[in-house]
């Protein structure tokens, strides 16, 4: 116990702060701060010395006038505090330069440390007598009309006898002063703890009870909730919804992933919660029943600390103290870690290959007469560059081709973006067969038919060659079926042809509009949904869209996903039009970029950019990260009028 010398006048350096029992200034060579042992946003906890005496001293970054009001607000706040379920604060120093409080120190870390670095199990009984210590504690602040609003494992402190002591006051507040704030102020004045830090917002938002995360004011039974999650944490060992949330996004393909936002949604309007503890675990069946009460939908129906109290006080003194059992830490979910199924396989060489095969096909000189040249006069002048980042994503799934001059004519050019899922094999292998076969199938009927056999073929060789990487065990993992979204323009003399299978867009600039020349094709459509459940594959609502088959793929067209077919089928649809010299340019973009921009959007952020294509998809692309993209970006513009040289110089 670190005993304190007070020098009079005990205040704060504004006077607000006073304390009849510990000091509130302090002669600075009274401490030192020796190692930080956590930084936060908004504060920095250092190991400390206090007049020889061990302590933590908690340092709060304070650099604007409202976090200096905040934090005498804080002082004043804790001391009135005095609990032993609650860290004591033994000192403060509340004058310019320095605001810092001192805490005992708790030796036996955090719980959150506790149960998740040190692999700790407590048996029953002493994890109810943490949830007791913890209950009376927020009991008594309750009782002083406190709100905690940031109970969690790591605010939790455990002492050399387990005793548990909460702290972090940082965002604990009269109940009379939330009244007032609205949900915006809430919002920016919880920044750090609070959890609106966007780098922060998971640890905490877990914790959150569905009507903080619907922003409405806390109340004494958000702490109840609060205190619940925590407490099935302690008794099953295992963080909040990890055995559901993974690093990846849910995007097309939902990968047993939750993201942050349907996180917040499936707590709020479906009820999720975390696993709870199992009474073969060996904990009570009505403590089990008492974790459920604490984190119910409705406020209301759960019960107040004084209640918990007397719950866990009679449990306590039942419970006999038996053997100690190791919790079963939850396994390693989530992210498909692609690159362990397949080790050797590059490809885009497969894709080449692929090329080679056809072009040693017999042509037999046949040429039909859709690739003779057209009486029309109109020819657009063509030029193009591409962008493409993987942007917030760990790894690049797009591939894209740019194929100018093809069958050696002026005339004629094609271009693709292929958006992977279940990693980039498929997306790699089509960039590369999708311009040979296009180069080798002009003995079809027409430029449309070219298109659609290409992509079928692709999508039939892809998966051969899926099939016989798995045979001689190049792949190792039998349920892995990667895919890819397509979409590929075909420019010939005068016309202009799109295929698109799945999600990627083009657009034209016409006459100053966005004309779209293609239609994404996703469950959240209609009439896809339809077609697909006419193919027999089931598409549900789930998390947040429209999902097809047992891999949940958001989009209903694709080329491999061979545990989707046929229903998700590789067919393009083909739109065409001619060319005329109203069409300025044309935009292909993976969905990266359409997530986030529209095609007015696009439109109009060319129309201010240096008429380089190169440049313009880079532009749109960084524009579409900025504006919070979280995928792959790949972006072609294909400027289909002659571009001034003083444009292209700027
Ligand atoms: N009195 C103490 N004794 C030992 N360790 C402490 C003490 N106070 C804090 N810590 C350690 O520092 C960590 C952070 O403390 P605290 O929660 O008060 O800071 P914070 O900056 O508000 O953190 P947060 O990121 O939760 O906002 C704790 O989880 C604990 O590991
Ligand atoms: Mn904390
Ligand atoms: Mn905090």
């Amino acid at each position: 116990m670190v005993e304190m010398q007070i020098t009079e006048p005990n205040t704060c350096f504004r006077g607000c702060c006073t304390s009849e029992k510990i000091p509130l200034h302090l002669p600075s060579s009274s401490f030192s701060l020796l190692a930080p042992i956590a930084r936060g946003s908004e504060s920095t906890v250092y190991e400390a010395q206090l007049n020889g005496e061990r302590v933590a001293a908690k340092k709060p970054i304070l650099s604007t006038s409202e976090d200096l009001d905040k934090f005498h607000y804080q002082l004043q706040l804790i001391c009135q505090l005095e609990h032993p379920g609650l860290a004591e604060l033994v000192a403060a120093h509340a004058r310019p330069p320095n605001y810092i409080y001192f805490y005992q120190f708790y030796e036996s870390r955090n719980l959150a440390d506790k149960l998740h670095v040190e692999e700790w199990a407590p048996a029953p009984e002493l994890a109810v007598s943490i949830a007791l210590d913890l209950a009376k504690a927020l009991e008594y602040l309750h009782g002083l009309g406190i709100i905690h609003r940031d109970i969690k494992p790591s605010n939790i402190l455990l002492d050399k006898d387990l005793h548990s002591h909460l702290t972090d006051f940082g965002l604990a507040a009269y109940k009379k002063d939330l009244k007032k704030v609205s949900a915006e102020n809430w919002k920016s004045s919880g920044k750090p703890t609070g959890g609106f830090h966007k780098k922060n917002m998971v640890g905490t938002l877990i914790y959150m009870a569905p009507e903080i995360l619907k922003k409405d004011v806390h109340t004494e039974k958000s702490d109840v909730y609060s205190f619940a999650i925590s407490m099935n944490e302690l008794l099953t060992g295992v963080v909040p919804y990890t055995d559901l949330r993974a690093e990846a996004q849910a995007h097309t393909v939902l990968e047993m992933t939750y993201t942050e936002q349907q996180l917040i949604a499936k707590v709020v309007s479906e009820g999720l919660r975390p696993v709870i503890a199992t009474p073969e675990s060996g904990y009570p069946a009505s403590l089990i029943t008492l974790i459920e009460r604490c984190w119910n939908p409705d406020p209301l129906s759960r019960p107040s600390f004084r209640e918990i109290v007397e719950v866990l006080s009679v449990l306590h003194n039942k419970l006999k103290p038996i053997p100690t059992t190791k919790h079963c830490k939850s396994g390693e979910s989530g992210t498909m870690k692609v690159n362990q199924y397949q080790e050797d396989v590059n490809w885009y060489k497969q894709g080449e290959k692929l090329g080679k095969k056809l072009e040693m096909q017999d042509r037999n000189g046949e040429v039909f007469t859709w690739l003779i040249s057209s009486t029309e006069t109109y020819r657009p002048t063509l030029s193009w560059g591409s962008f493409s980042t993987c942007g917030r994503r760990e790894t690049m799934e797009d591939a894209h081709f740019m194929k100018p001059c093809m069958f050696d004519d002026h005339d004629i050019h094609a271009f693709g973006i292929f958006d992977g899922h279940r990693g980039a094999a498929a997306a790699e292998f089509s960039a590369r067969a999708i311009p040979a076969f296009l180069q080798n199938y002009y003995r079809t009927e027409s430029p449309s038919d070219m298109l659609i056999e290409a992509f079928m073929k692709t999508d039939a060789a892809f998966r051969d060659e899926l099939l016989l990487c798995r045979n001689s065990k190049r792949i190792t993992q039998k349920e892995w079926h990667p895919g890819c979204t397509a979409i590929t323009a075909l420019v010939m003399r005068e016309k202009l042809y799109v295929a698109n299978a799945g999600d990627c867009r083009a657009i034209l600039n016409r006459a100053g509009q966005p004309f779209p020349m293609s239609k994404d094709h996703v469950a959240s459509c209609a009439d896809e949904r339809e077609r697909v459940t006419n193919e027999g594959m089931d598409v549900k609502w789930q998390v947040d869209t429209w999902r097809v088959g047992p891999a949940a793929l958001q989009v209903t067209r694709s080329i491999g996903d061979d545990d989707l077919k046929p229903a998700v089928t590789a067919r393009p649809e083909i739109i065409e039009t001619t060319l005329s010299s109203q069409d300025k340019f044309l935009v292909m973009a993976s969905d990266g970029l359409w997530d986030v921009l529209t095609n007015e959007d696009v439109i109009s952020i060319i129309k201010d950019t240096v008429k380089e294509p190169g440049m313009c998809s880079k532009r749109l692309a960084t524009e579409a990260a900025e504006r919070g993209s979280k995928d792959n970006i790949t972006v072609i513009v294909v400027f289909l009028r002659p571009v001034s040289t003083a444009e292209r110089i700027y």
